[in-house]
């Protein structure tokens, strides 16, 4: 079926955000060219929910950059493939240099020479370090302490510089907590490992893990545990597809916080999944995990008034409920 709108290509296609962003693409009506490594991410739930040619390569192959953009007429791009995980960047920053900084630098330039000019960045809350303020605003200091974060900050630079220089605008998303599911159902949060809190404390509603830790219980904050502004991946894509048309509309260059503008603390999600599923979950308290700042909140004005975004489901039950569906429906228990 032809489209009067431009094919997007969407590189992380079949990893957890970069999927449901597809997901949102393709329900507004955009030809979608999938790039993943699949190192990460889920071919077979791409294949079975997304109607995208899915090309399995790596952003850091050029040759494999060019050939896509002469096959296909790309109109913008949007890059969610990275090497994600915070610790293991500090063991390994040379890979996460090459993959994320390098990656990104050889897909600008293969976009320069296709001459497509229109770019949605994956960033993240982390490269502000230890907020001063919270919520924390667009233009608070940058301070990051992983050289993941610093990855991200990095592309972020380079961002400004090929905006200026070459007129390659961008809109750079710094997400805060991603989480939740397709409310749909047909996709989900699958990482391996996985690290992130929501998918481990219903891993232990499922009976998949004995219990949760709770990483430091004496923190300042109301009930001693860590705040996050968790942020429902549904949430994340329309604000993609907001972006990319912003783009289209001849925005210029611009970094937005993506965030709920609510924290909830570790015990407050542990207690609301024990609401939703009906599951006892047993917490345990441990130490704090080297790196976790306490209290972690977005402001989201920039979103609210540069894109008009508004998130659709702001509130814990929904994300958590969402993310326990597809849990369930991963996990055998139910079906989409
Ligand atoms: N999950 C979060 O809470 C969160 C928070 C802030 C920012 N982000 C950013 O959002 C983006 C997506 O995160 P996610 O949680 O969906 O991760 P994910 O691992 O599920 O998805 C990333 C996908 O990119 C692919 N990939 C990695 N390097 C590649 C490369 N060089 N070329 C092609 N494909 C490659 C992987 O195979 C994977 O499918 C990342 O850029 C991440 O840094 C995520
Ligand atoms: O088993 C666990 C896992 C996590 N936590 C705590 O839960 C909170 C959330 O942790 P997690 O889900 O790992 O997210 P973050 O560490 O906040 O980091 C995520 O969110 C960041 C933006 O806020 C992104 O940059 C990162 O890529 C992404 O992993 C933190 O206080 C953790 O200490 C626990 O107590 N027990």
């Amino acid at each position: 079926m032809s489209s009067d709108k431009p094919k997007i290509l969407v590189t992380g296609g079949a990893g957890y955000i970069g999927s449901h962003a597809v997901l949102a693409l393709e329900a507004a009506g955009y030809p979608v060219v999938i790039l993943d490594s699949l190192e990460y991410g889920h071919a077979e739930l791409a294949q079975q929910h997304l109607k995208a040619e899915l090309i399995q390569g790596k952003t850091t192959d050029r040759p494999l950059l060019d050939q896509i953009f002469q096959t296909h007429d790309i109109g913008a791009v949007m890059h969610f493939a990275a090497y994600i995980a915070v610790g293991e960047s500090v063991e390994k920053p040379a890979e996460y240099y090459h993959n994320n900084v390098y990656g990104t630098l050889t897909l600008l330039e293969a976009m320069l020479a296709a001459d497509v000019k229109q770019f949605v960045f994956s960033s993240t809350c982390a490269i502000y370090g230890p907020p001063k303020t919270v919520p924390i605003p667009e233009d608070h200091p940058k301070n990051p302490i992983s050289p993941y974060a610093s990855s991200k900050l990095m592309v972020e630079e380079m961002l400004k510089d090929f905006s200026a220089a070459y007129g390659l605008n961008s809109v750079v998303f710094r997400y805060f907590n991603a989480a939740g599911a397709d409310p749909e159902g047909r996709l989900g949060e699958d990482h391996q490992p996985e690290t992130h809190l929501i998918p481990l404390v219903l891993q232990a509603a499922l009976g998949r893990r004995e219990n949760i830790a709770m990483f430091g219980t004496d923190y300042d904050t109301p009930d001693g545990t860590c705040i996050r502004d968790y942020i429902h991946v549904a949430d994340l894509a329309s604000a993609h597809v907001l972006g990319v048309e912003y783009l289209m509309q001849g925005g210029d260059t611009t970094f937005i916080n993506l965030g709920n503008g609510n924290g909830f603390s570790v015990r407050e999600v542990i207690e609301t999944a024990r609401q939703v599923t009906g599951e006892e979950i047993l917490a345990v308290e441990r130490d704090r995990r080297p790196g976790d700042p306490p209290r972690l909140i977005g402001s989201s004005d920039q979103a609210r008034n540069i894109l008009g975004w508004e998130p659709q489901y702001p509130d814990l039950e929904s994300i958590i409920a969402h993310a326990w569906q597809w849990h369930l429906y991963r996990h055998g228990r139910a079906s989409a």
